[in-house]
């Protein structure tokens, strides 16, 4: 469905990204870990049109969207949740939901089957409906951007980072909601510093250092992996832990 290859990303002079490839199928929940400033969230920006490649290419289901509008590419699917949480303040839950589908994807008329969609999902969300956004708790406040992006009905969605900043008990109701995402068939990109868990959702993974893919595979083989555990998933795996490698400096122009 999604080919990244050889994609290339410059900030000026810093290159964010080199030559970075993966692949999402149909269907696949697939991971992107890595450690603070890794590239991460560079690839998702660059694969929703809001970043522009200086290298590479991108295909989304045999098309190549570099060069395309971001409201375009939201319009053939891919649906981008950034880190932090994006709900809009003053309005309700409701609001924020219906919000979901003015991407030019959906239209008014879509909205009762969206909610019904999204409720399915996120029963809590219907509760909370009357709400202001800026009321909800962190978790809840996450649960609605994803609900919110469901609205859009994507063909892929990414996520960037849902877990940070919550509570362990909040952190493992995200990774089930994801889980029950792939069971319905939804195609997701997850971007995640909790690596244990991620894996644990995901069917493939891959791990950016600096701007590269250094790993990727299985995400039950990268699980199981002695060389993974120790430089990625921590002495507490079985708790769920975070990317731990060391990040070397990153290359800027002329100092690489
Ligand atoms: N707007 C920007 N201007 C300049 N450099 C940037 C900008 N955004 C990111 N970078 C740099 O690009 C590199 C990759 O950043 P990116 O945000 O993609 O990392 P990440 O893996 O998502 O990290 P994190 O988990 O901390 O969000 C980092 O070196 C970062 O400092």
């Amino acid at each position: 469905m999604l080919s990244v290859r050889d994609l290339d990303v410059r900030y000026g002079e810093i290159r964010a990204l080199r030559g970075v490839c993966m692949e999402v199928a149909q269907g696949e929940v697939v991971t992107l870990l890595g450690g603070n400033g890794a590239g991460k969230s560079t690839t998702l920006r660059a694969i929703s049109g809001l970043l522009a490649p200086t290298g590479g290419d991108i295909t989304f289901e045999g098309e190549s969207i570099v060069g395309r509008r971001p409201e375009e590419i939201a319009r053939m699917g891919i649906v981008h949740v950034p880190e932090g949480r994006q709900v809009i303040p003053g309005l309700s839950v409701l609001d924020n939901l219906r919000m979901g589908t003015s991407n030019g994807r959906m239209s008014r008329k879509d909205v009762p089957a969206g909610l019904e969609r999204v409720f399915a999902v996120f029963p809590r969300l219907y509760d909370l409906r009357p709400r202001l956004g800026w009321s909800l708790s962190g978790g809840e406040q996450q649960m609605l951007v994803i609900g919110r992006a469901m609205m859009a009905n994507p063909r892929l969605l990414m996520l960037d980072e849902p877990s940070l900043g919550l509570a362990p008990i909040v952190v493992r109701e995200v990774f089930r909601i994801i889980g029950e995402l792939h069971e319905a068939g939804l195609t997701v990109l997850l971007v995640e510093q909790n690596a244990y868990q991620a894996l644990t959702v995901a069917d493939r993974g891959y791990v950016v250092e600096t701007g590269t893919v250094v790993v990727s595979g299985d995400a039950r083989d990268l699980l199981d992996d002695d060389q993974m555990r120790s430089a990625y998933l921590g002495r507490t795996a079985a708790g769920g832990s975070s990317v731990t490698a060391a990040v070397p400096p990153r290359d800027v122009d002329g100092a690489s």
